[in-house]
This record gives structure tokens, sequence and C-alpha cells, in this order.
């Protein structure tokens, strides 16, 4: 007799279910005690079943709209220890606690509280949540954004850094604005094209920075092995959802058990991390040793670390640094421009405006600069609007404890996730009044005729690029890069919602316009209009 996948996955579950009740009776009650914290209570949040928790309450998409509706439903009702009544009463309805299969999860849905904990309390709050299939079995083990916190996530912070903290990414802007004039001039031969345009103008544009690769056309080999490592990810599932990311242990079973789709995929994502990751990276190692290299972040980062016998230090740390920069780059920026057209096509009295300021400023005798940037306060603010009202990332990425914490009378244990609801923190209408009205005014005070960004308003670039020690590392060249497209967009061509046979305008709908900007692609490339 054979045994199956089929066979043994009843038996597997009810192992794990007994031992995760094992894991969270110890994780809940006991551990509380042991540790002091036993009479505090976990922060506020919706109830959820005996050892699997919320599970069946968690949203399989748009999770960001149901931590708004917990924060506001939960955070009133359950009543603290009386003794901090005072303290917390007030900050409650932000933060929300929820337990998936024995995991803790804390979701931060204010500004405040994020900035509190994960930028006051980075030694706490730096790490990642341990995913052992994509770290240990996937191979994706020395990637930037995945990696736990530690002398990795140092080294490759400091190698990136030394290319894109605010003078040193000053480098790229001429670059960039060359690449926002050819991207331009395609759009003229293709107006209907602009978001494949668009996608391979961002690949061109880190495949050179980080590569040295010129990027010509679409179907380019370098950066079809990207897309596809990163799509690679599907085939596993929701991360951090698999048996084996619950149960590590699970691990050291024979990938089979767990079907064959799942093999396969994994043997997938496995291939993803190389051809992403090593593949580029030993490309341009080979091309350093002939000297045939061309200037980039990689090659730089190969001859600083030449050691005297020839051998090249921190290799998994420059090929984890350079690897991430497509990954968390190029899909990023690109749907922050898509958000921009759909806003401009909806709003043409915004952009009329917006284009005013520009052409007043450049007298049509030039096209735009990145150092025009800060004598363009409207189109500045239609930038942080377009970045806020829908977003790019509206969960950022997951965050996890690094120790136990205590935050106003709450216990947030130690290898808790903590999730930033950066949707709600955006559509906050304490530091946004109509939050779902597109309205660049916000962020504008006018006088003499001038107008300039006011400092009283929260700039959503502190909240859309992550917190703490692991904020965006790309965040000053990404608004160089998404600021030059809009600028020349602006200058060059005439936004306008697409039509259709009938000639009618066809606005997005409510449900579209309600989701992150990832969607507008569908929309955006029939929006631009031949230039003026
Ligand atoms: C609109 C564009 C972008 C947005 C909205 C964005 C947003 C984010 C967010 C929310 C995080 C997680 C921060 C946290 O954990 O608190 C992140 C991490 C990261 N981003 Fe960006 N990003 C953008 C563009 C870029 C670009 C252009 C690059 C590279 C040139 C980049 C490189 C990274 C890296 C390497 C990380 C991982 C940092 C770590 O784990 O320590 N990002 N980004």
């Amino acid at each position: 007799m054979t045994i199956g996948s089929e066979d043994l996955y009843p038996a597997l579950l009810l192992v794990c279910l007994a031992f995760s009740t094992f894991v969270v009776l110890r994780k809940t009650r006991s551990f509380r005690y042991w540790t002091g914290h036993e009479s505090l209570p976990f922060p506020p949040g919706p109830k959820g079943l005996p050892v699997l928790g919320n599970i069946f309450q968690m949203p399989q998409k748009d999770q960001w709209h149901r931590f708004g509706e917990w924060a506001k439903q939960y955070g009133w009702s359950n009543s603290p220890p009386l003794e901090f009544v005072p303290l917390i009463i007030e900050f409650l309805g932000n933060i929300i606690y929820l337990s998936l299969l024995g995991k803790h999860v804390v979701v931060l849905t204010s500004y405040d509280e994020a900035s509190a904990l994960l930028n006051a309390r980075g030694s706490i709050y730096s790490d990642r949540p341990k995913l052992p299939l994509i770290h240990d079995h996937a191979g994706w083990d020395n990637v930037l954004s995945i990696i736990p916190w530690g002398e990795s996530v140092h080294m490759q912070r400091r190698m990136l850094n030394g290319f894109f903290n605010p003078s040193a990414s000053r480098k790229y802007h001429s670059f960039l604005e060359q690449h926002s004039r050819i991207l331009a001039l395609q759009v003229v031969e293709n107006p209907l094209d602009f978001d494949a345009l668009n996608r391979m103008h961002m690949a061109a544009v880190i495949m050179w920075i980080t590569y040295g690769h010129q990027v010509t056309e679409a179907d380019d080999d370098w950066v079809i092995d990207a897309k596809t490592a990163i799509n690679s990810f599907d085939a596993l599932g929701v991360p951090g959802s698999h048996l084996i990311d619950i149960f590590p242990i699970l691990g050291r079973l024979p990938y089979w058990v767990w079907g064959k789709t799942f093999a396969v995929g994994l043997k997938g994502t496995q291939k993803g991390a190389y051809d992403m990751i090593d593949k580029p990276y030993n490309q341009v190692k080979q091309q350093v040793k002939v000297g045939t290299a061309e200037p980039s972040i990689t090659a730089k980062l190969l001859e600083d670390n030449l050691a005297p016998d020839g051998t090249i230090d921190n290799e998994r740390e420059i090929s984890g640094a350079a690897g991430i920069i497509y990954a968390a780059g190029a899909d990023t920026t690109n749907v922050a421009v898509n958000s921009f057209i759909v806003a401009m096509a909806m709003y043409p009295e915004v952009q009329m405006k917006a284009r005013k300021e520009l052409d007043d400023f450049l007298r049509g005798e030039r096209l735009p600069n990145i150092d025009d940037m800060p004598f363009l306060p409207y189109l500045l603010a239609v930038m942080k609007e377009s970045l806020r009202i829908r977003l790019v990332a509206p969960l950022g990425l997951p965050h996890a404890t690094i120790a136990d914490d205590v935050y106003k009378g709450m216990f947030i244990p130690k290898g808790a996730m903590v999730l930033t609801d950066m949707w709600t923190m955006c559509h906050d209408p304490h530091d946004y009044p109509n939050p779902h009205q597109f309205d660049p005014e916000r962020f504008l005070v006018r006088g003499g005729g001038m107008a300039k960004l006011r400092s009283d308003v929260r700039d959503p670039e502190d909240i859309i690029f992550g917190f703490g020690r692991r904020v965006c590392v790309g965040r000053h060249v990404a608004i160089a890069q998404i600021w030059i497209i809009m600028a020349t967009i602006l200058s060059t061509f005439e936004i306008s919602l697409p039509r259709d046979q009938a000639g009618k305008e066809v606005h997005p709908t409510e449900e579209h316009l309600d989701q992150n900007a990832r969607h507008e692609s569908k929309t955006v490339s029939r929006c631009l209009c031949p230039p003026l």
C-alpha cells in the first residue's frame, strides 16, 4: 500500500491542532504569568475561536478596510483594567489584537501608535515575521525585506543607503530626467500603451543602476527572470499561512507530502531565488573580473569588498541587497505613477491647475528637472495626495517583535507580527478631513499670491514608506522618480478618462477606487492623449 499526501493530510492536521493548542496555551496564560505580565490584557480585538483564533474573520483581500472597522468597533468596547482607563481610553481604538492559529498579530491603525512603537522602540519592533517556508526552503535567505533583524540587515541597509541616501540619490537625477523624456517620446508613438511602457521604463532604470544592464525591450531576459521570480511566490499561497510556517519542524517531511502542485511550485520559487539574485550577481562579478562591467551598484560593491587575496567579502549581502532593488522598486513606483494618472483624469480642474503652475514656471522654454520640485508646491501637493489617497502598499511590510513589550497597559508579546494599516492612517479624518476627497490644497497654505507646503499637516511620505529601522531604503529616489515622470507627463500630455464606444467617459467604479493603486493599470493605459 502506498501512502499519498491525501492520506497523510488529516493525520498531520490533527497533530498540528493538538500541538497548536499547547502552543496557544503556553503563549497566552502561563507565559504571561512567567513574565509578570499576566494581569495585562492584549490590545482589544474581535473575539476568536479557541485555538484557531480569528482565522475565519480575516478577509481574503483588502484587509485594511476590515482593520479600520475593527479599530472603531473594538477599541472602545473591550474594558481595560480600571487603573489604566484614563491613560489608554483615548488610544485603544488604534491598536487591535488578533490571534491566528496561536500566532499573535498586532495591527496599528494610527500614525501616532506606529511611530511610538516602530520609530521610538526600534530595538523591539524591527524584526520581520519568521517565514521558514520562503526563507529556509525556497532559498530566499539573504533578501533584505524578508530576513530577520541582525548583522545582515545592518550591512545590507548600510550598503544600499550608500547609494540611496538623500545626497547620494541626487547622482541619479539626470539619468531619471533623461529616462522620463524617453518614456514621454515612446508614449507619443504609442499613447495607448502607457502602462506597459512605464513598466519597461522602471525596469530599465533599475536594471541599469543596479547591474549596469541595459534594457531595450519588454521581454528582456533579466526582467523576465525577475518578474517570474516574484510571481513564483503565488504558488506557495499567502506568506506565513502554510503549515511549515506555523510548525517549522514539518519542513523536515518530504515536499511531496504537501501535494505535487506545492512541490513543483516550491522548485519554481527556488529557481526564482537563483534567477533573480545569484544569476545577475554572478554575471556582474564575471564582468568586473574581466574589466567589462558598466558602473553600477553591484560593480561598486564588488570592488569595495574585494579582499587582498582576490576573493569577495560579504557576497551573500551584496547579492541580496542588489537582488531586492527590482522587487522593491519597480512595481511600487509604477503603481504610484498610475495612481497619479487616474487622479488627473478624474479631477481635470486639479490637472489644469498643476499644468498652469508648471507652464508659468517653465515658460515653455524647457522640460522640467528634478531640481524644480521645491518651486512647484502645487504639483508636490498633487503627488502627496495621490500617494495618500490610493496606497501602493496599504499594509506596508509586516514587522515583528524581538522581545515582550508593554505599551499603555497592553501586553505585546515577543514574536508578535506587527502590521501597519497605512490605508487607515492615510484616511484618518483627524489628519486628513474628508479623507476620500482628492484635495491637494489640504497640504498648502497661501499668502501673498504664493502657495507653500503646510508644516502642520501630516506628510503621507512619513507613512507610506514604512517605519523605524526597516523604513524603505529607496524612498528618496522613488520620490524623485515619481515626481519627474508626473511633471514630464503633465507638461507633454493631456490626461482624460477613457471613453466607451458611444464616446461616453468611463469612470472607475467605487469598488475600484476603494482598492489600492495596484488596480489602476487596467484604466491607466487609455487615459493619455497625444501631445498638446
Ligand atoms: C512608491 C514607491 C515605494 C513605496 C511606496 C515603498 C514602500 C516601502 C515600504 C512600506 C517598505 C516597508 C517598510 C517597513 O517595513 O516599515 C519598504 C521597504 C523597502 N523598500 Fe521601498 N517603497 C518604494 C520604492 C522603493 C524603491 C524605488 C526601492 C529601491 C531603490 C525600495 C527599496 C526598499 C527596500 C530594500 C526595502 C526593505 C527594507 C528592509 O526590510 O529593511 N523601495 N518600501
